[in-house]
Order: C-alpha cells, then sequence, then structure tokens
C-alpha cells in the first residue's frame, strides 16, 4: 500500500494518474487533494475537477472494510461534499483481486477484526471490552456515519458495482442515489444474517422503501446471491452495462448529471430523501429552502431593517398565491 502512495506521488508530479484498477481510465482523473494519505481506498477527481471517484482498494478481501477504511472513505467523502466545483460521486470498488481475480465493489465489514464491541481498529483486540469506555472508544460502526454522509451530501452519489456488494457493501450500494452495475460481475448479497450482524436502517428497511417488503424480506431472510440483471428486475440498480465499460458509463452518467442545475439536484435529492428520514429530512430541505430565501430582496430587507434598527418594509413583497 504503501508503494502505491509512491507510485501515485510519482504520477502526479509527472501529471498523471496510475491505473489503480483495470477498470480505471488514468486519461480521465487525477489524484484527489490529500490522496496520496490514504492506504484502504483511492481518491479521485475527474481531470476538469467535476467528478469524485473514490474507490475501495482492498480487493483481496473483496475490499472488506475495517475502521481505517471507514475513516478514510469518510474523509475522502467529505472533501468532496465540501468541494464546490463536484456533483457528482463515483463510489467503487478497484480490482481485480491480485489472489484470485475475483471483482468486488465492497463485502461489508472486515469479519476477521469484528470484536463483541464492534470493528476494531489494527493492533487492537477485544481485551479492551471489558473495560467500560475504553472498550467502547474501540469498537466501531461507524460505516453508519458514512451511510448518513452519502444520505444527506447534497451532490449525487452513484455505486459503480463491478463485482460484489455483499453485506455492509450490499447497504452502502443501497443508500448511494443511483447504482450502476456489471453485467458479467455484478453480483448481490446481503449476508447481514449469516454472520449475526443487521442493518435495521438504510440497508433493510429504506431497501424495502425502494424494492418493495417481499423482495427486500427476499434478499434479507435468504441471503441469497443475485445478479445484476435480478436487481435490476427488482428495481435495485438503475443499469447493468458491460463490464469493460463500467467506468465509462457512470462518468457519462455523472456528465449528464452535470448539466442540470446544481440547485434543482440539490433540492430533487432533499425532496427524495424527505419522505422518508422524518424531521432530519425536512430539517436539510428546509435547510435548503432557507439558503434560497436569503438570497431574495425580501430577506435582506429583514436583516437590512435589523441592522439599521427600523422596521421592515414588506410593502414591494406580495403576498404569492
Ligand atoms: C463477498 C463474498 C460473497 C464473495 O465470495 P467469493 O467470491 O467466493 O470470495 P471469497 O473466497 O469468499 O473471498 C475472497 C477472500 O476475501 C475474504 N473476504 C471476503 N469478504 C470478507 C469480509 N467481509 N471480511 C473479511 N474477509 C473477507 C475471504 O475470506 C477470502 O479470503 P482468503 O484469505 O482468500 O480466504 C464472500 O466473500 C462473503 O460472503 N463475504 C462476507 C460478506 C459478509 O458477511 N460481510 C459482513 C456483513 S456484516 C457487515 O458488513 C458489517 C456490519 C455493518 O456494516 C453494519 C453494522 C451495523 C449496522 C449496519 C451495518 C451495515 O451493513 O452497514
Amino acid at each position: 500500500m504503501a508503494a502505491l502512495a509512491r507510485r501515485e506521488e510519482r504520477d502526479r508530479e509527472r501529471g498523471v494518474s496510475s491505473p489503480v484498477s483495470d477498470l480505471f481510465d488514468p486519461a480521465e482523473w487525477v489524484a484527489a487533494p490529500g490522496a496520496e494519505r490514504y492506504t484502504d481506498i483511492t481518491a479521485h477527481v475527474s481531470t476538469d475537477g467535476r467528478v469524485a471517484r473514490i474507490a475501495f482498494d482492498r480487493p483481496e478481501v473483496r475490499n472488506a472494510f475495517r475502521p481505517r477504511t471507514v475513516d478514510e472513505l469518510y474523509d475522502a467523502l467529505d472533501i468532496a461534499r465540501q468541494d464546490p466545483r463536484i456533483g457528482v460521486v463515483l463510489l467503487t470498488g478497484n480490482g481485480p483481486s491480485p489472489k484470485d481475480g475475483g471483482w468486488a465493489f465492497c463485502s461489508g465489514g472486515d469479519q476477521r477484526i469484528r470484536g463483541r464491541t464492534g470493528y476494531q481498529y489494527e493492533g487492537k483486540d477485544d481485551a479492551g471490552e471489558a473495560s467500560g469506555d475504553l472498550g467502547a472508544a474501540l469498537g466501531r460502526l461507524h460505516i453508519l456515519e458514512v451511510q448518513r454522509l452519502i444520505r444527506f451530501m447534497p451532490k449525487v452519489v452513484i455505486a459503480v458495482v463491478p463485482g460484489w456488494a455483499a453485506g455492509g457493501g450490499h447497504s452502502l450500494h443501497v443508500v448511494c442515489d443511483l447504482t450502476i452495475a456489471s453485467r458479467e460481475h455484478g453480483r448481490f448479497k446481503q449476508t447481514d444474517a449469516d454472520v449475526g450482524s443487521f442493518d435495521a436502517g438504510y440497508g433493510s428497511a429504506f431497501f424495502a422503501r425502494q424494492i418493495g417488503q417481499k423482495f427486500a424480506r427476499e434478499v434479507f431472510f435468504l441471503a441469497e446471491e443475485y445478479s445484476a440483471e435480478r436487481a435490476y428486475e427488482m428495481g435495485a440498480v438503475n443499469r447493468v452495462v458491460d463490464h469493460a465499460d463500467l467506468e465509462r458509463e457512470a462518468l457519462a452518467m455523472a456528465r449528464v448529471i452535470l448539466t442540470k442545475s446544481p440547485t434543482a439536484i440539490r433540492m430533487l435529492k432533499f425532496a427524495f430523501n424527505a419522505v422518508d428520514d422524518g424531521i432530519a429530512g425536512q430539517q436539510l430541505f428546509a435547510g435548503e429552502a432557507t439558503r434560497l430565501a436569503y438570497g431574495t430582496d425580501e430577506a435582506v430587507e429583514g436583516r437590512d431593517a435589523f441592522l439599521q434598527k427600523r422596521d421592515p418594509d414588506w410593502s414591494p413583497y406580495p403576498w404569492h398565491y
């Protein structure tokens, strides 16, 4: 992994990107700011700076995430969230596996380091669990924070699924705004109940909103593998494309979205969310509405009247109907 960072540093100096995955087109991407510090993911922005590509980079374990992976993922997503030029994020998995050639989007939490309180940072084990606060600090399930970031960020996040989306990886694709999957290698499986886990939020309840209760219960209760085509039939996937074209098609989708009004896309995302997100969803939508209102002469008059210690003059502003 250090070698990867060095290679990216060298390529960045030369103004090109390293081929971090067989589907990655180095001509389209440059390393994202700060990406050299990541070991478990890769982060790039398109050469025009308008699309982010964030990828799990642990193909030898089907891109399973450990706490460090989740920290990096959150960091990269938050940087993309705050970049005003970026409108779309592609979330994917690098591959194939150097061990067996298998492809993955993400296979969820790394089961090798799962403890009784959650997932353990490197060098830690379950020993801390008995010691109260220390144990609580060590075990993490903060992939849920990443889910909320994807859900609440005012940009479109596209899951680009080149292989397995399993367990918590399945949940991540569910929470993304759109999903595009490889026809040949895209595979879906919700293994939570096989390993004594349960994503009782977006991964299941929201999934049922997307594809219907019967299908969602089948996916969780039977935990059977299903193909990209089957996922498309169920309404869980937007597009199924040839494996070799996956990232090109995903980038093309992103470029179509980028032709739209940023405000319209932001308001639409929060409108789609609001109906399922309760007061939190309403708060996000309302926050954007307030931001829009602040841009009007009417709101400026309210602010100025306060600062100038006078009564506001609302007369130019009708009670619209
Ligand atoms: C993904 C598989 C179906 C792929 O099968 P296959 O192609 O046959 O490959 P394998 O030979 O099984 O795997 C190759 C290699 O990778 C290792 N590996 C794969 N997945 C993991 C993993 N998750 N953790 C650790 N290691 C993994 C595997 O052992 C092999 O290694 P070798 O050394 O070569 O033997 C299949 O691999 C599979 O089923 N994987 C496990 C999927 C799984 O159960 N994931 C965990 C589900 S629980 C979870 O994701 C975390 C919890 C969580 O996120 C959460 C918690 C609370 C609320 C919400 C959530 C949420 O879901 O978000």
